[in-house]
């Protein structure tokens, strides 16, 4: 991996220009995500220095879309409902230009989920954001997961996450112990994180609605290379600082509210891998 020609909107540099952004804008993101997801999504949007608002009743999804900034939506816990709420949401979104980020949890477990996370990819989502097996799932490959736990490494996800962006024109991320950001031609990696993070519940779902709180400052491509950088970041020095998974939510919100450029520089790494 190389980042000697690495554009500066997707150096560490970038990166913490962005949080800077988030910071100064506070961009209101509309959250429709799971139950398990909620308070700690709600928390880290916050200490990124965002305005989170957890909603999903059909009656008022089209007119919150409309006052935010960005929309993340989660099928970790759906039923049909909310899967109505998520349809209008996402359209809603498309319709009026806002940035939308899809995480497909659990794609690949029922046929259920993957056929809501296949039809919701087609909305113009601007990134999709999920862990390895996820990806290979949502891209129509073979190998995809059991539950919402990935089974597959981010490495072993990278063509399909290509071919899924290049299928759904969004910016594609896979996340792992190392994470990738493709748009089908380019393709970033982002080292960072620990391995203790999916020890944790609900830390991707966490992360895809700070990458929508990035998506509302900057675009897609940027603020999905730079929501990976600062959360791998603040991932990784949450995790130097507990003794096991249980405080890690706790840690990454302070990591996160206190995140500053040399940190992030110490504690993530970005390369371009393509072009090379
Ligand atoms: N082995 C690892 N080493 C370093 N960081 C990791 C590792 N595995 C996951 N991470 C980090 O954990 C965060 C969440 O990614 P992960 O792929 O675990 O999401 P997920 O499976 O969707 O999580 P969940 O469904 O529990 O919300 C990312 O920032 C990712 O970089
Ligand atoms: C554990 C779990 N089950 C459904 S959603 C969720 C949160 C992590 O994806
Ligand atoms: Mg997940």
């Amino acid at each position: 991996m190389s980042n000697q020609t690495i554009p500066s909107s997707l150096s560490i540099e970038g990166a913490a220009e962005a949080l800077a952004a988030v910071r100064d804008g506070r961009p209101l993101v509309h959250n429709i995500t799971n139950y398990v997801a909620m308070t700690v999504s709600a928390n880290v949007l916050l200490a990124v220095g965002a305005s989170p608002a957890m909603i999903h009743a059909v009656e008022e999804v089209e007119d919150f879309v409309a006052i935010a900034s960005a929309l993340v939506v989660n099928i970790g816990t759906l039923s049909e409902p909310w899967v109505e709420g998520m349809r209008r949401a996402s359209r809603q979104a498309a319709a009026l230009g806002k940035p939308w980020v899809l995480d497909p949890v659990g794609c690949g477990a029922t046929p259920y989920r993957t056929g809501v996370a296949a039809e919701l990819s087609k909305n113009g989502p601007a990134i999709i954001r999920g862990n390895a097996s996820e990806i290979i799932s949502l891209s129509g490959a073979a190998g995809g997961g059991k539950g919402v736990d990935s089974t597959a490494s981010s490495d072993a996800a990278v063509e399909a996450a290509r071919a899924l962006a290049r299928a759904s024109g969004a910016v594609v991320a896979v996340t792992g112990a190392i994470d990738y950001v493709t748009d089908g031609e380019r393709l970033v990696a982002i080292e960072g994180g620990d391995a203790l993070m999916p020890a944790s519940t609900a830390l991707g779902c966490a992360l895809s609605a700070t990458v929508a709180a990035f998506a509302a400052v900057r675009p897609p491509f940027e603020a999905a290379v730079a929501a990976l950088a600062v959360y791998g970041a603040a991932g990784a020095e949450a995790a130097a600082r507990v003794k096991g998974p249980g405080h890690l939510p706790a840690e990454l919100c302070d990591a996160l509210y206190a995140l500053d450029a040399a940190t992030l520089a110490r504690r993530a790494a970005i390369s371009l891998v393509e072009p090379a």
